[in-house]
């Protein structure tokens, strides 16, 4: 793309940018040298100090580094009257402290997303910038004041969106969009859950405003922590660079199940078990079945100090074990407290008898034998995962806990068939764990983070959200997700339902509706499925301009693996990155056909580099990717290998989804009946052909 002629005859204006970037470079230059000159031996006043503080500067030096192919700065705001900032991915200034570059997420360059001929927020000129190999080689302008201008689509912009993916998830920081920086840029007291079609960029839009957040709010959040969680770990490889580009190195992230790791999940639990196990009334049979053990003194506590004996009756104690069982306290706490309250009774009856204990014989009566003994029957201690092995196989506790909260049949459905000898030999389910860490919680509070990030969320179970929402319990949280991608049979029916299980009955729900991955025709098929998967969802737009290749073909049943393989050598022709996906049962045909063909394949997750293009992808791991090329393997098998055919098509609205450039869908097997109407020629540009032939 070529810079706008301007009239002057003075310098191109490109020359005056280079210039720029040369001097911020400099700039920037100049910064790293004077952080790594900083001679810290005079201000740490010790060894530790001087530790901590040279890994501080340490990440300041590499935080400082000038990457050649990240540009510098990406555009430039002129505000009325005259004053100009350029923005970029860090903050750079020159030697006497003034702004080079300001940093995307400062206050100041907010009207660089938001700013608009409606509401230009005191900008003159939008400048965009565009890079080829690290050279500043494009701008584009808009005069947002400027009523004689027609307000257009930025080439740059639209560029960028249709820039060939390989490698990981790139950051969108030169391109966040109005709609997604509201949601980048909320505040951070609020929680948010963001409901969005496939690629309208919740995944970029959460990671952006974990970033930002840490940035406005950096050391209260240095203080609590952040956390990212993601659906598996090829998806949490696939985003994990984001954040390090953006310049954020200690964010957490995390899947589901690696927070609530208290037992290795070794075992699976039948869609129906993992069904009720997930529902939020387990966490009522979890909270009686905790209380279960705590029980009614029979015998008076008799303690014995010098020559005297003090003696708490039966009532008394059972009076004060009430009294903490209708508290609102975690169950470890209660058993803290109990000992000091029954301490507290004894001095009582010593000071009636005109003794006068201070706090050091409170501490020392409840650390009596008698009182121990007292607590030891009365309030026992619950080990977590013994609890819900007790649950999970004693069928007579479980009736007990369970009586009026779950049916016989889902009583019976939870117990395990084989009851295992214990902690260490059980087949716990990833939904056992979770039951684990509810229980967990029960006993002792767990700690609330600063801010977390639910990507995926719509397959969360309500135990599962109740999991996530005890680790932002007094910070804020970001959920995004996409009902219509809801692949499991315990998914939360809606976001209010969600978000109640979470705890943030009061977060507001935001709808992107903008598709940046996938092209128009795809994601019109695609939509198809959409009355039967999530009726009440509206059909997504896509803003990419390409029109993509898109095909469908029938093939006879011996030639299927012939026709994937085939397509897979035409999408590699194309540049970008291509991902073959089909059914877990098709995986290892699909396998051999690649190798035999000499086509050499990665893994989801694996970083792909210019050699190494193609993913092979079972459909299970396919939410959340993206690929330039897509060739989909057999539709039918990918819907069949769920448990129920909502959930089946809902897999293949995911799979359907995943294509930038180009999608081709192989089938021998008849199509799902809303994809076999061939896709009508009127829509259809390029190599589209009938389907279901
Ligand atoms: N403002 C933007 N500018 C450029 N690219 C964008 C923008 N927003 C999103 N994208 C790109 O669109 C693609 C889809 O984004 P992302 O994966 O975040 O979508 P998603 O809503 O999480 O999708 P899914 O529902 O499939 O998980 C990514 O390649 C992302 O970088």
């Amino acid at each position: 793309m070529s810079a706008p002629a301007h009239s002057s005859h003075t310098r191109n204006p490109l020359d005056d940018e280079r210039a720029h970037l040369a001097a911020s470079r400099a700039a920037l230059r100049a910064m790293r040298a004077d952080a790594e000159a900083l001679d810290i031996t005079d201000v740490a006043a010790n060894w530790v100090n001087a530790e901590v503080l040279r890994s501080e500067l340490d990440a300041r030096i590499r935080s400082l580094a000038d990457l050649a192919h990240t540009p510098l700065f990406f555009g430039r705001l002129d505000y009325v009257p005259d004053r100009t900032f350029y923005i970029g991915r860090r903050h750079v200034h020159d030697a006497e402290g003034d702004p080079m570059v300001v940093d995307w997420r400062a206050p100041v360059s907010q009207p660089f997303y938001r700013a608009s001929k409606k509401d230009p927020q005191d900008v003159a000129m939008r400048r965009r910038f565009g890079y080829a190999g690290g050279e500043l080689t494009a701008y584009e302008d808009e005069h947002l004041t400027d009523p004689a201008e027609a307000e257009t689509v930025s080439r740059l912009l639209q560029a960028e969106i249709e820039r060939p993916r390989v490698g990981p998830m790139r950051d969108i920081v030169a391109t966040i969009q109005p709609e997604q920086d509201e949601i980048v840029r909320a505040g951070i007291e609020g929680s948010l859950c963001v409901q969005g079609a496939p690629g309208t960029g919740k995944t970029a839009v959460g990671l952006h405003r974990v970033a930002y957040l840490l940035y406005t709010h950096r050391e209260r959040l240095a203080r609590t922590g952040t956390l990212v969680v993601g659906p598996n770990s090829s998806f949490l490889r696939y985003i994990e660079q984001v954040l390090p580009a953006l310049g954020e190195m200690s964010v957490r992230q995390a899947t589901v199940a690696e927070l609530v790791s208290h037992v290795p999940v070794r075992g699976e639990d039948t869609a129906v078990a993992a069904h009720i196990k997930g529902d939020a009334r387990m966490a009522e049979v979890l909270r009686r079945a905790v209380r279960s053990g705590v029980s009614m003194p029979q015998e008076p506590c008799v303690v014995v100090r010098g020559s005297r004996r003090w003696r708490v009756p039966a009532h008394e104690l059972a009076g004060l074990i009430e009294e903490l069982l209708a508290r609102d306290m975690r169950y470890g706490a209660a058993r803290e407290a109990l000992p000091q309250r029954i301490a507290h009774a004894v001095l009582v009856r010593m000071e009636q008898a005109g003794e006068a204990p201070d706090d050091r014989v409170q501490d020392a009566v409840a650390r009596n034998a008698a009182v121990k003994a007292v607590v030891k029957a009365c309030w026992p201690v619950v080990d977590p995962a013994k609890l819900v092995l007790r649950l999970l196989s004693d069928a007579n506790f479980l009736a007990e806990q369970a009586d009026g909260i779950l049916t016989e049949e889902e009583q019976k459905a939870v117990l395990w068939a084989k009851p295992p000898r214990g902690v260490g030999s059980a087949r716990w389910s990833a939904a056992d764990a979770v039951l684990v860490d509810e229980v967990d919680d029960l006993v002792s509070r767990t700690s609330s983070l600063g801010h977390v990030v639910l990507d995926e969320a719509q397959d969360l179970s309500p135990m599962q959200y109740r999991a996530v929402g005890r680790r932002c319990s007094t910070g804020s949280v970001t959920v995004l997700g996409d009902i219509a991608q809801g692949t499991t049979p315990w998914a939360t029916a809606s976001w209010e339902e969600a978000l109640r299980h979470l705890g943030k009955p009061a977060a507001a729900v935001e709808e992107l509706t903008l598709g940046f991955r996938v092209p128009r025709q795809v994601i019109a098929y695609a939509s198809r499925l959409l009355p039967q998967i999530a009726p009440e969802l509206k059909e997504a737009t896509s803003v990419r301009e390409s029109p993509g290749d898109f095909s469908v073909r029938a093939c006879a049943r011996g030639e299927l693996d012939e026709a994937v393989v085939e397509a897979c050598r035409a999408s590699l022709r194309h540049e970008g990155s291509i991902g073959l996906i089909g059914a877990g049962d098709r995986l290892p045909a699909l396998a051999r056909a690649l190798e035999d063909a000499g086509l050499s394949y990665l893994a989801p997750g694996t970083e792909t580099s210019e050699g190494s293009r193609l993913t092979l992808v079972p459909a299970a791991l396919a939410k959340g990717l993206e690929y330039d090329y897509v060739v989909l393997d057999e539709p039918a098998a990918i819907a069949a290998a769920e448990p129920d055919t909502r959930t089946g098509l809902r897999r293949l609205y995911v799979c359907l989804t995943r294509a930038v450039s180009g999608l081709t869908v192989l089938h021998a097997e008849p199509l799902p009946e809303a994809l076999a109407e061939p896709y009508g020629a009127e829509e259809t540009t390029g190599a589209a052909e009938a389907a279901g032939a």
